[in-house]
């Protein structure tokens, strides 16, 4: 059997409710008015080799960003409750340098994006530089 090259990628999405409004934009721009968002937000995992019995990361293993999601983002006014201005961009970011901080060490695999969407037909990825 030949070998193919290639890499294995996995993703986990979660669902929240929240509200922001924007600062920083030009007057009357709709975003600067407090409004709320179905936010759905991806994580995508990568590792070189996979784990027994064939897992970049056991899904299972991601619980601790349900929990995050639920228990500080969930129902929050979410300028409230962030240290950037809440846009999808700067949102990818942060939950990007929460996962590497709080869950990866324990992980097989490494983060290799975030992605974040407001709505159904806008999205902002953060992607971490090779690691
Ligand atoms: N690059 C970004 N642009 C905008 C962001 C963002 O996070 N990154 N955010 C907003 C607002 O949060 C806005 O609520 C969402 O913008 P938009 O997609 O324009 O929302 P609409 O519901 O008006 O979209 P339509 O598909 O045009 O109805 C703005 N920009
Ligand atoms: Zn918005």
């Amino acid at each position: 059997m030949t070998s193919l090259q290639g890499c294995h990628r996995i993703g986990k999405r979660y669902r929240f409710e929240a509200a922001h409004f924007l600062t920083g934009l030009p007057e009357g721009h709709q975003c600067s008015q407090m409004h709320g968002h179905s936010y759905e937000v991806e994580f995508v995992l990568t590792a070189d080799r996979l784990a027994d019995p064939g897992f970049v990361t056991d899904f299972g293993e991601l619980a601790p960003v349900k929990r995050m999601i639920d228990e500080t983002l969930d129902h929050t006014v979410l300028n409230e409750v962030l240290p950037v201005v809440p846009t999808s961009e700067n949102l990818a970011a942060h939950l990007a340098g929460w996962f590497v901080e709080h869950v990866e060490p324990s992980l097989p695999g490494r983060l290799a994006a975030v992605r974040v969407s407001e709505t159904a037909s806008s999205w902002a990825e953060f992607e971490l530089a090779e690691r």
